[in-house]
């Protein structure tokens, strides 16, 4: 049976379904990694998704395009003209688009990666106040906060000093998007959600070694290693917050729902965990797939970023009574096995 996200109605709350059913959503960035998993859980919760995508049969989407269930609208997002004859037409837009990258490809394309999210999204916003839309979520990042942040980490250092430096073009371009739909509110009365989700991993993620995050890229190189080791850059110690994609998936759509108070909620898990654990789990894990011993070989000089990550969740259970659900450990080994399952089709270049 082909995957699917495993989240259905009963995770959501009464509320977040009752706003949702039956209402046409545009989900931005909806054929990818997050989107795909957004799109199948708003199905599961009776709303009817609309999304545009540069490709014209994506592959996450193929079983809801075959049932009619979801919508698809291919086309470029900087096409206004375009965005707007669709956009008018649903009441809600999640906004979920993003060119995203790991450490290196962050650190790397500062410039791209901060125009390649503020063009289309200053556009798009633009649209959905000229078009009176009922609720506009604005996806952030955990990148927003500064590199010697509080652990765990409240919402509002979100401001504070710069961004982490090694992924600033993707913090500063998070941050204005933040402030720009909190100005959206305040000029236009706009009702905006603002989700800041930490580091997520699972099925779908991108694989590519040269782009990809921390758990795609070690998963990749122990499963393709012809040695009976994999390297992980740094000495192990860094640690990060990781959110299981059914989890994070879940939490953008209760934010959208329940907290539409132009207001910064953290959505991740007060899991803080090294990169040695890690790599560890990873090669124990792919160490019994393969049949013989894989480990981690750590490179004390590789590129590290942030040195702590850890997620205050106290907010989101507050304010939207969201918890995360998926034991890192469970959520490792379901995304070995879809890699093992999709290896052909892990790497890719959007
Ligand atoms: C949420 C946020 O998070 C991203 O920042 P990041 O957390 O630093 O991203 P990362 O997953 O690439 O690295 C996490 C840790 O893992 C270590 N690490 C070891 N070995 C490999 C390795 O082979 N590849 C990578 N990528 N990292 C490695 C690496 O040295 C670092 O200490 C932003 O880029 C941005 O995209 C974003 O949205």
């Amino acid at each position: 049976m082909s995957y699917r996200t495993a989240v259905t109605a009963r995770d959501f709350h009464e509320k977040t379904r009752d706003y949702f059913a039956s209402k046409r959503v545009l989900v931005l960035g909806g054929s990818g990694f997050i989107g795909s998993h957004v799109v199948e859980q708003l199905l599961a919760i009776g709303a009817k998704p609309v999304v545009i995508t540069r490709v014209p049969q994506p592959k996450y989407l193929e079983t809801p395009i075959r049932n009619g269930e979801c919508e698809i609208h291919c086309g470029n997002l900087n096409d206004l003209d375009f965005v707007a004859k669709v956009l008018k037409t649903c009441p809600i837009v999640m906004y979920m688009a993003a060119s995203v990258g790991g450490l290196e490809f962050n650190f790397k394309h500062p410039a791209s990666i901060f125009h390649d999210n503020m063009t289309p999204f200053l556009g798009v916003i633009r649209l959905a106040q000229q078009s009176a839309v009922e609720r506009f979520l604005v996806t952030s990042s955990a990148c927003v906060y500064p590199r010697h942040c509080s652990i765990p980490t409240p919402e509002e250092e979100g401001v504070l000093d710069q961004p982490e430096p090694t992924n600033a073009g993707y913090g500063w371009a998070k941050r204005m998007e933040e402030f720009v739909g909190q100005a959206y509110a305040k000029e236009y009365g706009m009702s905006i959600a603002i989700a800041r989700p930490y580091n997520a991993y699972g099925p779908r993620d991108n694989f590519d070694p040269e782009k990809s995050h921390v758990i795609p890229a070690l998963i990749h190189r122990a499963m393709t290693t012809e040695s009976d080791y994999f390297d992980v850059w740094g000495d192990g110690s860094h640690s990060r917050s990781f959110l299981y994609v059914d989890d994070f998936a879940r939490g953008l759509i209760e934010t959208t729902a329940l907290y539409p108070e132009a207001d910064p909620i953290n959505i991740g898990t007060a899991e803080e965990i090294q990169i040695s654990r890690v790599a560890e789990l990873i090669g124990e894990t792919v160490s019994k797939i393969r049949g013989r011993s894989i480990a981690p070989k750590f490179n004390p000089d590789g590129l590290t970023g942030q040195p702590r990550r850890m997620c205050d969740t106290k907010k989101a259970f507050e304010k939207i009574g969201f918890q995360a659900k998926t034991p890192f450990l469970d959520g490792i080994s379901k995304t070995i096995t879809w890699y093992s399952e999709n290896a052909n089709s892990t790497v890719h270049s959007n």
